[in-house]
Parts: C-alpha cells; structure tokens; sequence
C-alpha cells in the first residue's frame, strides 16, 4: 500500500465533502446507539480551554465560545506550559449535567472482570489490582493497574457509567475504542482490551511511565532542537501511520503524547478521532483544542469549515513550536483571542531562540491553507530532520533536566551523564574521592550512615545486595514499577571504620525496641490481639506532630541525598556522612559533623551558623549544595502543591524551630523497594516505590501509614495486629527486614 506520506500533498486532494461522525453499529455497554447527534462538550467557565480537546462543538456552542466573557479569559492563565492561556486540571461539563469523577472504586480495590467465554457458554473471572492514579481527563480517571492473572501492569481508563448516560457520550466512547484497538504501531499507545462492570467502563492500555510531553514542558519549558526533532520524528511515524489508516486523529497535542519507559513517543487519546471512508473525505465538525485547533476547524462559514487529515500537520506545528519555545504560537488571554490569533496566523518566534531550519520546519506546518502545508514525506526530509542530527535514545532524566550532547566512536548524538538529577555547579568542587569496590559481600543492603568513614557512601545498586533483598521480600508484594525511582549511584561502599561503642549501643538499643515492638505486632498476632484497644489522645497528638521527608532528591552519584521534611526544613546528607539541614523560617543552619572515633560521645557534634556567617573555608561548598538542594526540592514541593498532587507544606508547620530542636536525617537505606530514613528524633520512615510509606515512632508502636493516594492514617501497633491491615503490615514486614539490616550495621 502507497503510504499517505508518498502521496501528493494532502491539500491537493478532491473537496469532496460528506459530513457526520463515523456511526458505530456495535453495541458497547449492551446498547445500540442510533443518535446521529453530534458529541457537545464545552468547558465550565472556571476552566481555561485552550489547551483542552473540544469534541464536536456545536456552532452555538463554538459561537458562545468566541464570545467568552473576560471571567474566561481570567480563568485563562493558569498554562500547562506555565504561560497564559494554557492547559488546565481536566475537568468538563457536558452541556447539562456536570460529569463526575468518581471512579466509585476504593483505592487498592480489587477489580473484577466478568469475561464471557468465546463460545458463549458462561464467563471467565479475571482480577485487576488498581493501583496509583496515573492521571485525570475530562472524561476519565486512569490507573495503574496489574493483572492478577498475569502480573502484567496496565493503564487502565475509568469512565464512569454516570458520565455515559448521553448517547452523544457512548457514542465517543465507542468511537474510541474502534479506532483505538486497530492503531497497532511503535510510536501509538497500545489499545489492549476493554471490560465493564456495573458502574464503570475500563479501558485497558500500554502504560507510559513517563508521563505525557505536557508534564516535560511544564517541567523543562523547553526542549533542545535535538529532543525536538528526537520527538517530532517519532510523531510523524505515527501520524503517517494513522493517515495511512484513514485515521485523522484530530487531538494532537502535548498532553496526549505520552512518554514511555525509554523515551518514545506513545501518541494516545482517540477521543475526538475519526476515521474517514477515502483519504478524499472532509469533515465538518469543530474539534480539536483552542491552542493547537486549525484555521479551517474554526472558519465561522460552514461551508468552509471543511477539513482533512492536514489538521494533524497544523498541530504538529503547534506542538513542535511549543516544544522548542515552551508555549504555544497563538496562545493568548482567552479562548476568543485565541482563534482570532490562529485565524490571523498571528504568531512569531522568540528572537535568537528558534534555528532558522526549526521556523521553516514549523512555518511550513502552520500554513493557514491547509494545501500549502507539508505530506508526512516531505517533513521527513525537511532540513531540520535530515540535516541535523537526531539522537539515538533519550534517557528519563530529560523528563526534568536538558541533556547535555557528545558524539560516540560512530559519530552519533549521545546524551551525557543521563543520570544527573541536578545540575549543580560549584566553582570550589574538590576532585571526586575515589571509590572503592565494595567490602562487605554479606551486608544484604547498603547503609549510609555515620558510622561509615566513607566520603562516598556504600550503595545498594549491587545485584548481588539486590537479589537477597528480593529474597526476603518474597512474600511481600510491592509494586516494582515506580517512575520515581532515585537514579543508580555509581559510588561503591567502602569498609566502615570501627564506631564508637558506647554511641553505637544506645542507638542499637533504640533500633531493637523498634524491631522487638515490630515483630512481636506482626509475627504473634494471637498473643496481642485483646491488647490493643484506641490509640490514647496523646500519642495521636505525637504523631500528627512527628516530622517526616516530604521529599528527596538521590543525588549521591556526586554529592549526597537532599531532603525536604514536612516542617519546611532541608538538608543534605553529604556523601561524606557530615549533615546539614537548613531552617524554614530563617536562615540559620545546623551542621552535623561525623562523631569522631575516639570520642565516646552519645550525640553528634553539631554546630549552628547562618548562610551569611559560617566558616567558609571549610563548608562553601556545602552550604552552596544545601542552598541548591533546597531550592530544587521547594520548586518540585511548590509544583506538586499547585498540582494538587501533594498536601501544601502548612504555615503552622513551617514554624521557627530553635536550633537544637531541627530534625535531620541520621541514616538512610536504599532498597529495591524502598528508601529509608532514620531521622535525628528516632523515627523511621519507609517510603516504598509505589509511593506508599510508613513512619514508625521511635518506640516501634506507633505506625503512620501512607496510602497511595496519599491518605495518612494512623495506627496503634496493636490496631495493626487486630486488624491484620494486609497493606499496612506486608509493608511492616519489609520496614522491619530493613531495620534488622539497619541495627546489624549500626553494631558492627
Ligand atoms: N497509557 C497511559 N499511561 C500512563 N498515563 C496515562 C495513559 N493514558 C492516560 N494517562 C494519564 O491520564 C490522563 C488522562 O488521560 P486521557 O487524556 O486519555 O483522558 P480523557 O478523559 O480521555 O482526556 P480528555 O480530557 O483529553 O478527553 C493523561 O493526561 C495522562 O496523565
């Protein structure tokens, strides 16, 4: 088959014009849908709809659109690309009725999927564990979710049924799902199955770890010309691919390119999708989104109104301006401006950002006469993909940070150092202590704490340490497939210095009531189970004031593992085993030196100083990293905040804690699993991959549990043992794996 690509240019084909949506004659949700109507979405006035796909909007409802009130255009500065006008929390309404959310499933819940046997003699049962929400649209919620059967992970799309009452509603839907499931290509996210039950509709798809390009951008702002072409490459294909189908998916935009575990383009979302009888047909319907919407989607005429497969070209144009300029060419104050820009082809580069081969490359894109604009074939060969060079593979690292480039032995584009999550420059580094290869071949995990004379810290990315830690866990099943996992260190440990014995025994006692508490909760749950009984006022009062790492940043690849705790303090735990943590309110700042061998000290020698008075000759450079740590871990806090993804950081917490008085961190373990920390006021906290977590009090009976959805609840040990909660205590048996692992390095 001739591919679209090679075809003449895509404007240059017939006028043809037969107008309606791709009818569905089967019968999702065990009904036909006969309506004709068109699918009538518009946004509620409080969200900014630029950046939003627009299904079917009715010319009533586009012509209410132009007119937007100034309250739109208000609402229109809260950017996906952090510039106005931009993406927004998903959120619709349809015309009448406000689409809920719900999910009506627990989280952690089991779903069942009642499948029905190809000959037709009965069901088969299938289980699905939901897992962590990957993402919110308008129309849907997806989950993680794991096949029981299997084992295998999906993205699984929730539509709620409640959102499905409207025929216009079932029918996109259906639409969705027929032309998902035939898109099978490298570069298209894959369509797996499709299941409901009494209250929901489940479609399962290839999950893409790393989030969409809309997350990058808000992240990055913007892209490299190298990246940029990396991606545009890859869309063409799947554009090319879906043209050839007679596929006009008519959504491209940055949030619906998602991004897999190594870095490619998973083109996903046929929600407004169609797909039409002869490359010749033209469509009438308006949709697409404000920013990324071609002139003749939104021509006022609708004779005019006609379109083909060139308004994919028109977003592609879009999208690669925004990749390379971190906002989109037309966008504007309010939906209206918006149009009238993209009707005007109003948009212009920013100066000496842009190459001249990247504005053809879009300039040729954003032609208002969609037959002016490039065939897939001639965007291939366009000067800014065949002149210039295009790396082979992108490393999840550019997911927040820009590459830096090298050539290999062939000459190719390779990225350097992908593993930096900082990028952090001090001008006094003192050269990398050399590490040696690790000593300690039966210590199942790595431990990084004070006892350790190592200025770079032992590490647990050994296999070996790896497979006997996955030994132990075996009966513990935790969700391996996290994104946020902490970048491999390359440091190796080295042989701990005998410590100071009378030190060691007070926190090794400390670590044993813990551990002895631990188990005796979770390896005896008859001997305890009438012992329990509510947790005393007070010690919820303990808990709800204890302090924990809000978040981290595993940098000890070169300089040490940041931290931010829930009071608004940061610190670092310098890859030398000296601390430092960095007031909220102030600028005073505790440093932690190592206790010295011969001291038999209990505490550490700690001294206070502020950012403008310590002794620079021997701390700048820490103080410079303690400085740049906290500020990239207040920027992730602030964003996860704005995203509503993290519990804000409260004022009441942020409060001035004298000196003597900050936390931090004491210890830290990384598993493959976990992360955990032991903090300076004897908790321990475990963050599990699956961003899960449990605190433990410093006596062991006390446990915060972390769900994923990030609920915090508190437990009494005994709680625990009556309850036999099977997600808070398979964790517990892994936190007090660790712990023993902890006190057996704590001795030694
Ligand atoms: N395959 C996937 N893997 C990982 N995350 C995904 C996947 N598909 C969707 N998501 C996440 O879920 C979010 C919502 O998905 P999607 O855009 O398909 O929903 P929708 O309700 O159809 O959206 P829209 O409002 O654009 O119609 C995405 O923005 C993304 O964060």
């Amino acid at each position: 088959m001739a591919t679209r690509s090679s075809r003449a240019p895509l404007g240059q084909r017939s006028t043809n014009i037969q107008n309606g949506s791709a009818s569905t004659k089967s019968s999702l949700l065990g009904k036909k849908d006969s309506s004709s109507k068109s699918i009538a979405f518009e946004r509620k006035a409080s969200d900014n709809s630029n950046n939003k796909g627009i299904s079917s909007m009715s010319s009533n409802t586009l012509r209410r659109a132009l007119s937007a009130s100034s309250a739109n255009s208000e609402a229109s500065s809260n950017a996906e690309t952090g510039a106005s006008g931009g993406f927004v929390k998903k959120q619709y309404v349809s015309s009448s009725s406000t689409l809920t959310n719900k999910t009506n499933t627990p989280p952690d819940s089991i779903i069942t999927e009642h499948r029905k046997r190809p000959n037709g003699d009965g069901y088969t049962v299938h289980q699905y564990m939901r897992g962590k929400l990957l993402g919110k649209g308008g129309f849907a919620k997806v989950y993680q979710f794991t096949s029981l059967d299997t084992n295998k992970i999906y993205a699984a799309k929730i539509v709620p049924k409640a959102n499905l009452v409207k025929n216009r509603a079932r029918q996109k839907l259906q639409t969705e799902i027929k032309i998902h499931r035939t898109m099978k290509h490298v570069n298209v996210c894959e369509y797996k199955h499709f299941f409901e039950d009494k209250t929901n509709c489940y479609i399962l798809l290839e999950i893409c770890h790393n989030q969409s390009c809309n997350e990058m951008i808000k992240r990055r702002k913007s892209l490299t010309e190298e990246e940029t072409r990396f991606f545009m490459l890859q869309i063409i294909d799947a554009v090319s691919f879906m043209h050839d189908s007679n596929v006009i998916h008519r959504d491209l935009k940055l949030g619906n390119l998602f991004l897999s575990k190594t870095m490619n383009i998973k083109v996903g979302d046929f929600g407004l999708a169609v797909r039409v009888d002869s490359s010749d047909e033209k469509r009438k319907t308006i949709c697409g989104t404000p920013n990324y919407i071609a002139p003749e989607v939104i021509n006022g005429n609708k004779e005019k109104r006609e379109h083909s497969f060139e308004v994919d070209i028109w977003s592609m144009g879009v999208i690669c301006f925004t990749m390379l300029v971190g906002k989109p060419p037309y966008e504007s104050k309010d939906v209206k401006s918006t149009y009238r820009r993209i009707l005007n082809n109003e948009y212009s580069f920013p100066k000496g950002k842009v190459s001249s081969d990247a504005r053809a490359f879009i300039s040729s894109m954003l032609q208002s006469d969609p037959s002016l604009r490039p065939s897939l074939t001639e965007l291939r060969q366009h000067a800014f993909i065949s002149h210039n060079q295009i790396p082979g593979s992108l490393p999840s690292s550019c997911t927040y940070s820009a590459p830096s480039w090298s050539t290999d032995e062939f000459g190719e584009l390779q990225v350097v150092n992908p593993t930096s999550a900082l990028d952090i420059n001090i001008s006094n580094s003192a050269p990398a202590p050399q590490a040696k290869p690790a000593s300690s071949a039966s210590s199942k995990f790595a431990i990084y704490d004070e006892v350790q004379s190592t200025s770079k810290p032992a590490v647990s990315n050994d296999d070996r340490v790896i497979n006997k830690l996955s030994g132990c866990v075996a009966s513990c099943r935790i969700d391996d497939d996290e994104v946020r996992e902490p970048p491999p260190s390359s440091a190796t440990s080295q042989d701990p210095k005998p410590s100071p014995a009378a030190a060691n025994s007070d926190e090794v006692s400390v670590l044993e009531r813990m551990h002895s508490n631990l188990d005796v909760c979770l390896a005896n749950f008859e001997r305890i189970q009438n012992g329990g009984g509510k947790m005393e006022a007070r010690a919820i009062a303990m808990v709800e004031e204890s302090t924990w790492v809000s978040r981290f940043v595993d940098y000890t690849s070169k300089y040490g593992l940041g931290f931010l705790l829930n009071d608004g303090s940061s610190g670092v735990y310098f890859n030398d085993s000296t601390k430092a943590v960095l007031s909220a309110s102030s600028d005073s700042f505790v440093y932690i030196e190592r206790r010295k061998s011969n001291s038999d000290s209990t505490s550490e020698p700690l001294a206070t100083y502020t950012l403008s008075d310590y002794p620079e000759d021997t701390l700048k450079k820490k103080v410079t990293l303690l400085q740049h740590f906290r500020n990239y871990l207040s920027e992730q806090q602030k964003r996860a905040e704005d995203t509503g993804e993290t519990q804000p950081i409260t004022s009441d917490s942020t409060k001035s804690k004298a000196p003597e008085d900050m936390i931090y961190m004491k210890k830290w373990i990384k598993t493959k699993h976990a992360m955990l920390f032991r903090l300076s006021n004897d908790t321990v906290q475990v963050q599990f991959n699956d961003e899960t977590q449990v605190l433990i009090s410093s006596e062991g009976n006390l446990i915060t549990f972390v769900d994923k959805e990030k609920n915090r609840t508190l437990h009494s040990i005994s709680d625990i043992a009556n309850n036999q909660q099977t997600d808070v205590s398979k964790r517990l048996k892994y936190a007090k794996e660790i712990l023993s692992q902890l006190i057996s390095g704590t001795k030694r």
